[in-house]
This record gives structure tokens, sequence and C-alpha cells, in this order.
């Protein structure tokens, strides 16, 4: 188990993070909150590439700093800007990164080939990746991540940049690395998580807010999200949320602390709801 205990992160007199506690076992944990909120600052302490202020990470209870290079043998991590050679081969490239983590030559060529297939890049994997698309490299990231089997998997935003149809694929690959292993995941995209994740941590001003399972985390906005295409019957205040077209009408989907029942449409919440009300003060 990867835990936390009463993590504080300050940049100078900046505090990014302050008495962040958590506990990670098994399955997707998706860290979901605004640009700028301390999601990488979360990701990169537990990538020991920088250090809590105050507080301790643990893995099964030791210290992970302190477990050093045993800590590193078990993460993969994706960073937000994941630099690659544009004219390696995902094949060369992954041989590469197989040398970096000082994997034995036979083993690299079998991860290799395993996760080319495994990622679906098994027909451009002697092709230069300078004409792949965002998805393509992302893949390649994930790849290079999976190469020592982690138990612990760490993607920071592995999603931005890619078009809608590269994100469902991202979504199912991410599912299906999660067995047996942990998996954390920063974004800002709900709709990249509410499917897949097994739990949803949120900050919000600086501390944790939320940690939960999206069902439980929809469930607290319960009753107080609704639908109408008339929106001047509503009395406020009341806080827009969304709009969508529907038999050519706008559809004003809002979310309200007084029962609008009689004249709105009373709907299900979902994660997107929960997000947009939370952070409705902060500059997304
Ligand atoms: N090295 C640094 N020095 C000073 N402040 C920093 C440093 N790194 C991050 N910060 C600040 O800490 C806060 C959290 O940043 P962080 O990058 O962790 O957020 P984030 O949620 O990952 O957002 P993004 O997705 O934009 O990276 C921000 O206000 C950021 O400006």
């Amino acid at each position: 188990m990867l835990s936390l205990n009463h993590v504080t992160k300050k940049y100078g007199n900046f505090t990014a993070l302050e008495d962040i506690s958590l506990e990670f076992s098994g399955g997707v944990y998706a860290l979901l909150a605004p640009n700028g909120a301390g999601k990488t600052t979360l990701i990169k302490m537990l990538a020991t590439l920088i250090f809590p202020t105050e507080g301790e990470i643990l893995w099964n209870g030791d210290e992970i700093v302190a477990l050093d290079a045993s800590y590193r043998d078990i993460i993969g991590y994706l960073p937000q800007d994941f630099g690659y050679y544009k004219n390696h081969s995902p094949r060369e490239f992954l041989m590469y990164m197989s040398a970096v983590k000082c994997m034995d030559r036979e083993r690299a060529k079998r991860k290799t080939d395993e996760l080319i297939e495994l990622v679906g890049l098994s027909e451009v994997r002697d092709k230069k990746m300078r004409k792949f698309s965002g998805g393509m490299i992302q893949r390649v990231g994930i790849a290079q991540a999976m190469l020592n089997d982690p138990k612990i998997l760490i993607l920071d935003e592995p999603t931005a940049g890619l078009d809608p149809k590269e994100r469902v694929r991202f979504r199912n690959l991410i599912s299906s690395l999660s067995k047996d292993r942990i998996v954390l995941l920063s974004t800002h995209i709900v709709s990249d998580i509410e499917t897949i994740a097994s739990r949803v941590v949120m900050f919000k001003n600086r501390r944790l807010f939320a940690n939960d399972s999206p069902a439980s985390i929809c469930g607290t906005l319960k009753g107080k999200i609704y639908e109408t295409d008339d929106i001047t019957r509503i009395k406020p205040p009341y806080l827009p949320l969304t709009e969508h077209q529907e038999n050519g009408k706008t559809v004003i989907r809002f979310a309200s602390e007084h029962d609008c029942g009689d004249i709105a449409r009373s709907v299900s919440p979902n994660l997107e709801d929960v997000f947009l009300y939370i952070y409705r003060d902060d500059a997304v």
C-alpha cells in the first residue's frame, strides 16, 4: 500500500499542497482538479522527483525516499511532457528505455514486443515516431512506463491533447492495465475518468477535498441538479453548469440549493456537475 501521511509541499513561501493524507491500494485513482491545484506536485513527490516539506510517503510502511532504487524499480511514470526521440521507432525507443532501466537485453526485447502489441502499435513498431499522432505517442509513453511491470503506474495528464477517439482508446488501455496494480492518473478532464476510476481524489485550496468513488462523489449533489429550457422561470440563486440542444431548444443544466422540481426536470448528478460546482469560484 502507498500512503501519504500529513504531506505538505512548499515552494519557498508558497504552499502548493497542505496536510494531505491518502492511501492507495489497487485500482485506478484519479487526481481530478483544475490546472494549478497541485496534481503534478503530488505526482512528482510520488515519483521521488521532489520531496515533501513536511510529512511522509510510505510504501508498505517504509519511506519511499529511504527505499530509493528499490522503490523506483516498482514505479512506472509518464510525465506531463514526455520526452522522446522523433527519429526513434517505438521499438528502438523502448529498447533504449529498457537500457536506461538496466533491464537485460532478452527481457527488454520480450517486454518491448509484448507492450507494443498491448498498446496497439504493432503495425508501426519500426516506423519513426516523427509522424505519429498525439495518441500514438502517448501509447508509446504508457508502454515505456510499463517496461518494468510496475506495481505503481503514475500518469500525469496522459490524455492532454488527444482527440475524442484517442481518449476512448486510452481510457480502455488504462482500465486494462489497472489489474493487480495502483494506477494514479491526474487530469482536469472529467470524461477521462468517470467510467474507469475506482476512486476520485480532489483538491481545493491546497487541501484534500474529496477521496471517494465517483458514485459517492456524485451523490453529494443528489437532488440539486436540474435541467430546463426556460431559465427565466428559475428563482435565483442558481449555478448554471452546462447547455445542450434538445428538440431545437437550448436546455440549461443548473445546480440549485432550493427545490425547483415543479418548474424544472430533476436529473442525476454526474462528475462534470460536481467539478463545475466545486470549482465554481476557481479560474479553470
Ligand atoms: N517549482 C515551482 N516553484 C514555485 N511554484 C511552483 C513550482 N511548481 C509548481 N508551482 C506552483 O504550485 C501550484 C501547483 O502546481 P502543479 O503543477 O502541481 O499543479 P497542477 O494541478 O499539476 O496543474 P497543471 O496541470 O497546470 O500542471 C501552482 O500554483 C504552481 O504555480
